[in-house]
């Protein structure tokens, strides 16, 4: 009998009804809306009563530059949440729902993985409760009213030239990345050049994570500029009037939603951007209910630390007002050894030079968390490929990096697993105070804020703009934007904008080539190298292997 697949030990599992993982944590059942027996909302009754209690404390899960599988961030987020409940402490984990785009491409799900887990897994990574839908609807909605303000005779003035607002999809579909609109007979529209992004990368995406409650929800979706008009003057989605709209497409799906784990620690699941395109993070609404819940709440921001934790840190953080008390950096071997040169299909196999080559993204790493002034405790995720040898080398790295390190075993024995990483991480929080601090201020320039990301987390020289990009940050500034923070769109393989640079790439330039406002959402979007806001599939799509038996019971998702 081999080792049983995510899904299966998911379907295995003997879940509680969610008004008693619920209960456990005080929150009654008038504080949810049910979405059958083991998902629910929170009421907006409840999230306004959380706002006033005390805060427990903020563990943020995040990597090393991963390899296409991803390492195990979400994973080690659940083992840990499950390891600190069976220690006593009353936990709660705030994480980001899946998209459907790499759950029938390339990555697979995002409910973590084998003893490690959410369930019920299948509706986490498919429709969940609707929140993925309905962002769709309202981004789509704006695009409609969009258009159709144009074909109305065209009010506004809008440029068809200087229409930034794309449709969106929760797929990847590369077919959708340039498309033409409006063709056909008058009646069809006004034909211009039009284009997708994937849902977890729309704005309004962004805007549900960074809401506030409905009347910020509001305020940032008017906000939300759409296009220029001939004078070159923003046209927004409060100028279309669509905001009372999408509000209401939108109000259920900003309520954060409550599940369990495997070991029925509660997990509040909420928003889902993307770190490399998007800002990586769950909603703020989810992670402050967290911690008005637990004593821990243990939460995690996308793909590795120069992504999604310096969003977390530089974007999330500093809207919300959060303070993170431990960042617990996720290593694996596999990563480690790719960093250092191995191929994909070679990753199973011992090899400590290559090892000892990757380990500089690790270094990397550590020392750009530091700099955040937050204590940071390596984790290595144990995969059942790794070696003694191998696993000493790290541990010994941390040791002489002075370092806290713990192995994480919680993919193989779930809670259990991850006590020795619990321990570590209360240990450092109880011992080493976070003097938490973003990365750059509010008051430096657009210019100066992507530099300070470029050269401090990446480790690049400079910043290299086309003139296109250099445009579009003049006219942000003009038009009042650059005390925005920045939110970095780049490749997660590098922690340069270059996915074939891989360990610690040093003496190279990234390149902005397109800079745009969201400013609903508040940040300023830098687009690096060839990063694409609508991925494609890959030649042998997850999709294939994904099925639903008479029974419907589903296989094949991961
Ligand atoms: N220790 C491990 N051993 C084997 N597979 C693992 C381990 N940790 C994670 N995985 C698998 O790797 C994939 C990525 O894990 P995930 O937690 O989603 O990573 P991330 O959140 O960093 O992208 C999942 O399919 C998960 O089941
Ligand atoms: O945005 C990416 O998230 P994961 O790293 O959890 O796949
Ligand atoms: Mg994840």
């Amino acid at each position: 009998m081999g080792v049983k697949s995510d899904i299966e030990i998911a379907q295995e599992a003997k879940m509680l009804h969610i008004k008693e993982v619920a209960k456990s944590v005080g929150v009654e059942e008038d504080d949810l809306e049910f979405y059958g027996k083991y998902k629910a909302k929170l009421t907006e009754e409840y999230l306004k009563k959380a706002e006033s209690k005390k805060k427990g404390k903020l563990i943020l899960v995040t990597a090393i530059n991963p390899t296409p599988a991803g390492e195990g961030k979400t994973t080690v987020s659940v083992g840990l949440g499950d390891a600190l409940n069976r220690l006593g402490h009353k936990t709660v984990i705030a994480l980001r729902e899946p998209s459907l785009g790499p759950c029938f491409g390339i990555k697979g799900g995002a409910a973590g993985g084998g003893y490690a887990q959410v369930v019920p897994m299948e509706d986490l990574n498919l429709h969940f409760t609707g929140d993925f839908h309905a962002i769709t609807s309202a981004n789509n909605l704006l695009a409609a009213l969009l258009d159709n303000h144009i074909q109305q005779g065209n009010e506004l003035m809008i440029d068809t030239r200087q229409i930034i607002w794309k449709r969106a999809e929760d797929m990847n579909d590369r077919a959708l990345r340039n498309i033409v609109v409006g063709l056909g007979a008058k009646a069809d529209g006004v034909p211009r050049e039009d284009h997708f992004v994937i849902t977890v990368a729309s704005e309004i995406m962004a805007i549900l994570c960074l809401s506030s409650d409905l009347e910020d929800l509001k305020k940032r979706l008017a906000n939300i500029i759409v296009a220029y008009n001939f004078k070159g003057e923003p046209v927004t989605a409060g100028d279309l009037q669509a905001v009372g709209a999408m509000a209401a497409l939108l109000k259920d799906a900003l309520k954060p939603n409550i599940v369990q784990t495997l070991e029925h620690t509660p997990v509040i699941v909420h928003g889902g951007p993307f770190a490399n395109i998007a800002h990586g993070c769950n909603s703020v609404r989810a992670t402050k209910t967290a911690l008005s819940i637990a004593d821990y709440t243990v939460t995690e921001a996308g793909f590795g630390a120069d992504l999604g934790a310096e969003k977390f840190l530089d974007i999330k953080c500093r809207i919300a007002g959060l303070k993170p008390d431990a960042v617990v950096l996720v290593a694996t071997i596999k990563a480690l050894k790719y960093n250092g040169g191995v191929p994909k299909t070679e990753l199973g196999k011992e090899n400590l030079e290559a090892l000892k080559k990757g380990i500089v993204n690790l270094e990397k790493h550590i020392e750009n968390i530091q700099k955040y002034g937050v204590p940071v405790v390596v984790t290595l995720n144990s995969f059942i490929t790794d070696t003694e040898e191998e696993t000493n080398f790290v541990k010994e790295f941390c040791e002489k990096k002075d370092c806290r390190f713990a192995l994480a075993e919680v993919w193989a024995k779930g809670g259990e697993g991850g006590e020795a990483l619990a321990k570590e991480v209360i240990d450092t929080i109880n011992t080493k105070p976070s003097n938490y601090a973003p990365i750059y201020s509010d008051d430096m320039s657009i210019k100066d804020k992507i530099g300070t990301v470029a050269t401090e987390i990446y480790g690049a020289d400079g910043v290299t703009y086309t003139p296109a990009a250099s445009r579009q940050i003049a006219k942000i500034e003009e038009m009042g934007f650059s005390k925005l923070p920045v939110c970095m769109a780049k490749t997660q393989y590098s922690l340069s904008d270059d996915p074939t640079l891989l360990g610690r790439p040093t003496g190279y330039n990234i390149t902005v080539r397109e800079v745009y406002v969201s400013a609903g959402a508040g940040f300023v979007v830098a687009l690096t190298g060839a990063i694409m806001t609508m991925p494609g599939l890959p030649k042998h799509p997850a999709a294939y292997d994904i099925d639903v038996d008479e029974n419907g019971k589903i296989t094949g998702l991961f």
